[in-house]
């Protein structure tokens, strides 16, 4: 018998099984909310400018194609981490914050650093002296690293806690890296808004140093986030109980516009001394989705300690191996409308300020199963079945039909 008579057809993938359906659908009304990736208002993927302008670079530079240290190209990986940890390396009004990317792609963007709310002073922890930092599979290769080290050399209960729901992929990812998962209530389907006192009461009734996870911003599936003074009181509650942090940024700069408000969360507990995971990925923010560009870091404790996780990080690697704000604002305004339509063109009876109060690439609609399925079957709205839309499938020439829609199948 063929050696690979054992295996069985798994099941399709929650989210991509769904763009598989929506191409198969020939109604010229069809629309496509299911994958996170950014469309433009005519519905087409958008290439930054910057990164065209870091491509056209990359050719004139004619780069070789050496391997790379294993931890990637420092140059990248210390920008990434100024992006991510904000500090003295941002100057502290204006400045130019040039990445490279992967040695194959390399541009400026520029740095508008909102002084206001983050003062760079605030940040002077974050040197290279105390940070490891590796480039990345993207921002899956980051978990999988993380998981994986933690795996490997976490010295307490080796059970990762992550939000109810959280993005399709963490569990596999935590469970093929040899951690158990856990969860924590995080959404609350009474106010499609962050169920908080659930939150907090999960996690101090965690047992004491349990690894902790936690979306910096823009949470997926619900575009529900903390406010600022939730991730405040949420520092407090894991230090606490000794738990450990681990930050998925998936989406800085993506959620509200602002690199430095999105990042607000990781800075806050690196500076409350939590010596954080945090895995980046440059997919979204930037784009950069097929090109696979992420960062992995964590903070040790001194630059000894940091030498030792850094020779770990590489022992690891080495086998297993991984223009923002117009983005922001056009999903801003997608949200306004659909809410708006919903509100005055069909004076649906229904509360719909979740949408507009969740954040970044989802909306988490509280449709109901049979819902989703008329949504599609009727309108040839194609989604998750949890009811999460891709925001990014929305444009000004679909919001209304899908208003419409959502109104006919709630009513
Ligand atoms: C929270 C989070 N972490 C990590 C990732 C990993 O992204 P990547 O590996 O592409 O950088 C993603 C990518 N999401 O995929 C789109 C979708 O849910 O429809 C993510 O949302």
């Amino acid at each position: 018998a063929s050696v690979w008579a054992n295996v069985e057809q798994g099941p399709p993938d929650a989210i991509l099984g769904i763009t598989e359906a929506y191409k198969k659908d020939t109604d010229s009304k069809k629309i496509n909310l299911g994958v996170g990736a950014y469309r433009d208002d005519n519905g087409k993927p958008y290439v930054l400018n910057a990164v065209r302008k870091a491509e056209q670079k990359l050719l004139n530079d004619k780069l070789d194609k050496e391997y790379l240290p294993i931890t990637g190209l420092s140059s990248f990986t210390k920008e990434a981490g100024k992006l991510a940890y904000g500090a003295d390396f941002i100057s502290s009004h204006e400045g130019n914050c040039t990445i490279f990317i992967n040695k194959s792609l390399h541009f400026k963007i520029h740095v508008q650093t909102q002084s206001h709310l983050i003062s760079s002073t605030k940040f002077l922890f974050f040197s290279t002296r105390k940070v490891v930092i590796s480039q990345s599979i993207s921002g899956t290769g980051a978990l999988r690293i993380g998981g994986s080290f933690l795996g490997r050399f976490y010295p307490h209960a080796k059970t990762i806690y992550v939000p109810t729901p959280t993005w399709g992929n963490h569990k596999a990812v935590f469970s093929d890296s040899g951690l158990g998962v856990a969860q924590y209530r995080y959404f609350d389907k009474n106010t499609n808004g962050l169920d908080f006192n659930g939150m907090k009461e999960d996690i101090l009734s965690a047992p004491k140093n349990s690894i902790i996870l936690l979306h910096a911003c823009a949470h997926n599936p619900t575009g529900v986030d903390p406010t600022l003074a939730q991730w405040n009181e949420l520092s407090e509650v894991l230090k606490e109980r000794s738990h450990f942090a681990f930050f998925d940024m998936a989406y800085q700069g993506f959620a509200s516009g602002d690199i430095d408000r999105d990042a607000y969360a990781v800075r806050k507990f690196a500076s409350d001394g939590h010596q954080i995971i945090l895995c980046q990925s440059f997919a979204k923010n930037m784009g950069l989705y097929g090109e696979r560009v992420g960062a992995f870091s964590l903070v040790a404790s001194n630059p000894k300690e940091k030498a030792a996780v850094e020779s770990q990080i590489k022992i690891l690697i080495r086998p297993m191996l991984s223009e923002v704000k117009v983005m922001a604002n056009r999903i801003i305004t997608m949200r306004e409308k659909l809410q708006g339509h919903l509100v005055n063109d069909f004076q649906s009876k229904k509360s719909w300020n979740h949408i507009t109060d969740q954040i970044g690439m989802f909306c988490f609609t509280g449709l109901a199963p049979d819902q989703v399925e008329r949504l599609t079957k009727d309108f040839h709205v194609y989604l998750t079945k949890d009811g999460r839309i891709s925001m990014a499938g929305v444009t000004s020439h679909n919001v209304k039909y899908l208003a419409e829609a959502i109104h006919e199948v709630t009513k």
